[in-house]
């Protein structure tokens, strides 16, 4: 079964999204972007060829609204389209520190779920942490499920977990961009090719990830299958702890709760 899907706000997440969702390309006629400047959602369009618009009413052909824009608009942005949408239309909002709560104050009685992806979902490699209102049943689920493990792994959760979702999330590749920089400017500075260097960190951190997910084992046991003894990778680890590497990401991650205020 086919979906109407209508995004608001052509911003970077959005575009992470749409880009995800036409990977599969029976999906290129179920999905309309709307904003408020045609220009940039032109550009916003180009090399997609799908339905852009600045026409808030055809939000009313849609089963889900996903409101992509910034989230001090997020609010603000509901209110202004909620007359467009159709009673039973889902409404999604991917804003961070905007609560359910209050999002029923704009639309209450209604299907809303709160969503937190990553970037990644344009590669169809990413996550997504949801949480729905009393409204969402069941089947809606299901259906959300569906279209959105396309581009992500789905994880259902109790909404006051949604706070700390960011820092685990949203937020969490540029952790793991900064060190793939790092570990490529190493490799740079002892001959490495840029692009070499990028694309041997960059594997190694797919790599490690698909480890812990295909093996289910804990990450200090396969942390124990590198770390020969007496060997020089035990002397990198001792550094790290030298320096707080876990601590430090700990701390990034209570910095971006902490800057999440719902
Ligand atoms: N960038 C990311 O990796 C992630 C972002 N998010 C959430 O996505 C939302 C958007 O973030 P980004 O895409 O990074 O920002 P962005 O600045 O790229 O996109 C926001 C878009 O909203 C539009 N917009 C703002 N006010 C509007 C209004 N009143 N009416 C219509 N359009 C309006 C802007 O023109 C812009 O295109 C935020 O709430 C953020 O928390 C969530 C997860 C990850
Ligand atoms: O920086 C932010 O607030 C948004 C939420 C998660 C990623 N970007």
């Amino acid at each position: 079964m086919s979906y109407r899907i209508g995004f608001i706000g052509a911003g970077k997440m959005v575009n992470h999204i749409v880009k995800g969702l036409l990977k599969s390309p029976e999906m290129k006629d179920d999905i309309i972007v709307t904003g408020r400047n045609q220009q940039k959602l032109d550009k916003f369009n180009e090399g997609k060829g799908i339905e852009v618009s600045t026409d808030y009413s055809l939000l009313s052909e849609c089963d889900i609204i996903v409101n992509g824009v910034s989230s001090d608009q997020t609010l603000h942005v509901f209110n202004k389209v909620r007359a467009y949408t159709r009673e039973d239309a889902i409404h999604i909002s991917i804003a961070a520190g905007v609560s359910i709560d209050e999002m029923e104050t704009i639309l209450p009685q209604h299907k809303i779920v709160r969503n937190m992806p990553n970037i990644a979902v344009s590669v169809q490699e990413g996550v997504m942490v949801m949480a729905a209102n009393a409204h969402i049943s069941d089947e809606d689920k299901e259906t959300l499920d569906e279209i959105f493990n396309r581009i992500a792994a789905v994880a259902w959760v109790e909404e006051p977990l949604m706070k700390y979702a960011p820092s685990l999330t949203g937020s969490s590749p540029t952790y793991t961009f900064l060190m793939i920089e790092a570990m490529a400017d190493k490799a740079v500075s002892a001959g490495f090719p840029r692009q070499q260097a990028y694309m041997l960190a960059a594997q190694a951190v797919v790599g490690a990830g698909k480890l812990v997910l295909e093996t289910e084992s804990h990450p200090a046991v396969l942390k124990d299958q590198i770390t020969t003894s007496g060997g020089s990778t035990i002397q990198g680890v001792m550094e790290l702890e030298n320096n707080g590497f876990r601590k430090s990401v700990i701390q990034a991650m209570e910095a971006i709760n902490n800057a999440n205020k719902k």
